[in-house]
């Protein structure tokens, strides 16, 4: 990635730089709660909502809910729950949550970053100190990148695409990118697959699924503008 290259990626926000600096020293327990508050609190939001949009995209086509849920049955057979070992084997589970990170970057503008070297980028020149905001939102949706239906929830189309590290950055990326994508990554394929196994997901009263809302508010985490209101049914095996 360019930027890389060019942004500090130590300093942000000046809260961020006394919890930097209390670190350095020691931290008194009540530092260390606040500190450890904040990682809890961004990493709650974060993988809750990109759970929220990952379903709500997988409700509202209804072609890719159908191919999901047979390879969740296939895979798992008949048990209880899904066990995280079971996951390995669904590949287009992964391709779904990744399309979903594709769409809905939830952290739209990354961690403020601050120039420390002048340098140019699209031509325009960026000079120490400046702020500078990566609209990882925008990447994932980019036309240049992703065509005219980058707008368009399409898991197959990452099918044995080689993706370059800046095509699509829900995690963000360099230095401060964010130490749990791997982890997330799973949590949220882990919950998709128990959530998709177990039950078949209706729209209330009579909704068509072309009908949901996906328009989105927010700009620290990009949420959805109304709540996720769906009727599960509990899977019926007939055999
Ligand atoms: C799907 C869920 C998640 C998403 C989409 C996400 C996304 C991000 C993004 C975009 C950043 C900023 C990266 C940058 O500016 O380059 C970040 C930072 C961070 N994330 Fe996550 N995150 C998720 C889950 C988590 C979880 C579960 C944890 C912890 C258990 C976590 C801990 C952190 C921390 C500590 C940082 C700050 C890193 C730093 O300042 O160096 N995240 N995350």
């Amino acid at each position: 990635m360019v930027l890389d290259e060019h942004i500090d990626h130590t300093g942000t926000s000046d809260h961020e730089k006394d919890m930097v600096d209390a670190c350095r020293s020691q931290l008194t327990t009540n530092e260390m709660k606040a500190l450890l508050m904040n990682v809890l609190n961004g990493a709650i939001d974060t993988t809750t909502t990109t759970m929220v949009w990952t379903m709500s995209e997988i409700i509202k086509n209804p072609r890719v809910m159908q191919k999901l849920q047979e390879e969740i049955r296939r895979c798992v057979g008949r048990k209880s729950r899904v066990e995280e070992s079971d996951v390995a084997n669904m590949t287009y589970l992964k391709l779904v949550v990744k399309e979903a990170l594709r769409l809905h970057s939830t952290v739209p503008f990354l961690l403020t970053r601050e120039c420390v070297k002048h340098c140019q980028i699209g031509g325009y020149d960026i000079f120490p100190g400046t702020r500078v905001l990566i609209n990882a939102w925008g990447i994932g949706r980019d036309p240049k990148v992703w065509t005219e239906s980058a707008s368009i929830f399409n898991p197959e189309r990452l099918e044995n695409l080689e993706l370059d590290r800046s095509e699509m950055i829900p995690f963000g990326g360099g230095r401060r990118a964010c130490p749990a994508a791997s982890v997330a990554t799973q949590i949220v394929e882990y919950t998709i697959a128990n959530l998709f196994y177990s039950f078949d997901w209706q729209l209330p009263s009579g909704m068509k699924n072309e009908e949901l809302d996906m328009e989105e508010v927010g700009s620290l985490i990009v949420v959805r503008k109304t709540p996720l209101s769906l009727v599960p049914v509990k899977h019926d095996w007939q055999d």
